[in-house]
C-alpha cells in the first residue's frame, strides 16, 4: 500500500454534479460560463440540487421557500450574543449551524426529502445568521430578513438595513454562482464522508464549514484582502511579492491542485473587480491586484484562483474581510448539500487506508522500566 501525499489524482468518488475537464468547469454539464453569465444563484442551487434547470413555476417555488425560510431560531441569535467579541466568523458560522441542529426536530431525518428540505433551509438561514453575527459583533441589533427578495439581495440588506444598489446584488448574486460547487474539493469531501456513516446534514454542513475556514481553502480570500492591505500601494507591489517568493512563503489566492493553466472563474471575478473600481472612480485595488497577479503567474508560472479577485470585489462591495469566506459558505452550501444528497442516494461508509510508516515489532515496556 502506498500513499499519495494529499491524495493527488486519486478519484474517490462518481459525482454527476459537476465537472473539470480540460480546465472547464460545468454545474450538471452546463458551463460555469453561461452560468455566470446568465443564471441567478437561486436557478444554479435548484440546478445542483435538482439536476435539471428549473422552470419558471419551479423556480417561483423555491424562492417562495428560501424566503419562507430564511429567519432564524431567537435562540440561535441570543447564544451568538454570548461569543467572544473577537471570536473568528468561521468558527461563529461553524457553532451557529451546530445550534441550529438543536432547534430543528427533523435534524435526524436522513431521508432524501427531509435533506432536501433542510439544504433549503440552511441555504437561507446561514446568510441570516451570517449577517446577523457581522451586526451583533459590530454592537448592533441583527436585522429581520425581508421577504421576496434573492438570498443576495437579503444578505446585503441584513448587513446594513439599507436597500442595497441592483449592481452590488447582481455582483454578489454572480459571485455565488461561481463559487457554488467544485468537484470533489476539501470541504465537499469532508461533507461527504461525515453524511457517508449516516450522521446527520448539519454534522456534514458543519464539518465542511470547518474545512473551508483553513487558508489553503476558501480562508484564501480574506488572506488575499490582508496581503492587499499590506501591500497598500501599487510601487509597493514588486518589492513585496519579490520578498514573499524569497523567503519561499505561499501567495494566497493563487495555485490549485486540479487547474494548472488557470482558473476558469477568476476571469468572472477580474471583470467584476474592474466593473465596481470603474463604478467607484478608484482602481487602486484593481490595479494593485492586477500588479500582483502579472508578478505571480510570471515568477511562479502559478495563476489566480477563484479566491484571489473575489477579495476585491467584496471589498469594492464595501464587505468587511472577514465576511468573506462565510459568503464562500453561502454559495457552497448549495454544492455541500448537493452532495450529501448524492452521497446518500448510493452510499457506503468512506474509510480509505493509510500506509503505516511507524515502528514495528516493538515491545510493550512496563512505566517503571521507561
Ligand atoms: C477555493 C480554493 O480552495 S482555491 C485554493 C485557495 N488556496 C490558496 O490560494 C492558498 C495558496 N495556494 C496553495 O497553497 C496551493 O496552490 C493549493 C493549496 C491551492 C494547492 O496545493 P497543492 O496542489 O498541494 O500544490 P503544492 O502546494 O504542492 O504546490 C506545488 C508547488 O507550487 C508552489 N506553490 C503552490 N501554490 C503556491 C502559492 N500560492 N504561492 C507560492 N508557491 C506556491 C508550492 O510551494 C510547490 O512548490 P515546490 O514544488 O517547490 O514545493
Ligand atoms: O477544488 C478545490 O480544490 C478548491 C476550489 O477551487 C474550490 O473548492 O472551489
Amino acid at each position: 500500500m502506498t500513499a499519495t501525499k494529499g491524495l493527488e489524482g486519486i478519484v474517490a468518488a462518481t459525482s454527476s454534479i459537476s465537472s473539470i475537464h480540460d480546465g472547464v468547469l460545468a454545474y450538471r454539464g452546463i458551463n460555469i460560463d453561461d452560468l455566470a453569465e446568465r443564471a441567478s444563484f437561486e436557478e444554479t442551487a435548484y440546478l445542483l440540487w435538482y439536476g435539471k434547470l428549473p422552470t419558471q413555476s419551479e423556480l417561483t417555488n423555491l424562492e417562495q421557500q428560501l424566503s419562507d425560510y430564511a429567519a432564524v431560531p431567537q435562540a440561535v441569535i441570543d447564544q451568538m450574543k454570548l461569543y467572544p467579541a473577537n471570536a473568528n466568523t468561521m468558527a461563529v458560522l461553524r457553532t451557529a449551524v451546530s445550534a441550529l441542529a438543536l432547534y430543528d426536530e427533523t435534524a435526524n431525518d436522513i431521508s432524501r426529502d427531509s435533506n432536501q428540505l433542510k439544504a433549503i433551509k440552511l441555504q437561507t438561514q446561514i446568510p441570516t445568521l451570517i449577517a446577523a453575527y457581522a451586526r451583533i459583533r459590530d454592537g448592533k441589533e441583527p436585522i429581520a430578513p425581508l421577504k421576496g427578495v434573492s438570498i443576495s439581495h437579503n444578505f446585503l440588506y441584513m448587513l446594513t438595513g439599507e436597500q442595497p444598489d441592483p449592481v452590488a446584488i447582481r455582483a454578489l448574486d454572480q459571485a455565488l454562482v461561481l463559487h457554488a460547487d467544485h468537484e470533489l474539493n476539501a470541504s465537499t469531501f469532508s461533507a461527504r464522508v461525515t453524511i457517508a456513516t449516516l450522521s446527520d446534514i448539519y454534522s456534514a454542513v458543519t464539518s465542511a464549514i470547518g474545512t473551508l475556514k483553513g487558508p489553503l481553502h476558501g480562508g484564501a480570500n480574506e488572506a488575499v484582502m490582508r496581503m492587499l492591505g499590506e501591500i497598500g500601494t501599487l510601487e509597493q507591489a514588486e518589492p513585496y511579492i519579490q520578498r514573499k517568493l524569497a523567503n519561499k512563503e505561499k501567495i494566497m489566492g493563487f495555485g490549485h491542485r486540479v487547474y494548472k493553466n488557470g482558473d476558469p472563474r477568476a476571469k468572472h471575478l477580474q471583470k467584476m473587480s474592474r466593473q465596481l473600481s470603474l463604478l467607484k472612480g478608484d482602481m487602486t485595488l484593481y490595479d494593485i491586484s492586477v500588479k500582483v497577479d502579472q508578478l505571480v503567474t510570471s515568477q511562479k508560472g502559478l495563476k489566480p484562483n477563484v479566491d484571489f479577485y473575489s477579495a476585491s470585489v467584496y471589498t469594492l462591495l464595501g464587505i468587511p474581510s472577514d465576511l468573506f469566506t462565510p459568503i464562500f459558505a453561502i454559495s457552497r452550501l448549495s454544492g455541500w448539500t448537493a452532495h450529501v444528497l448524492e452521497q446518500l442516494d448510493d452510499n457506503r461508509i468512506i474509510r480509505p487506508r493509510a500506509e503505516y510508516t511507524g515502528a514495528i515489532n516493538q515491545q510493550y515496556v512496563p512505566i517503571e522500566l521507561r
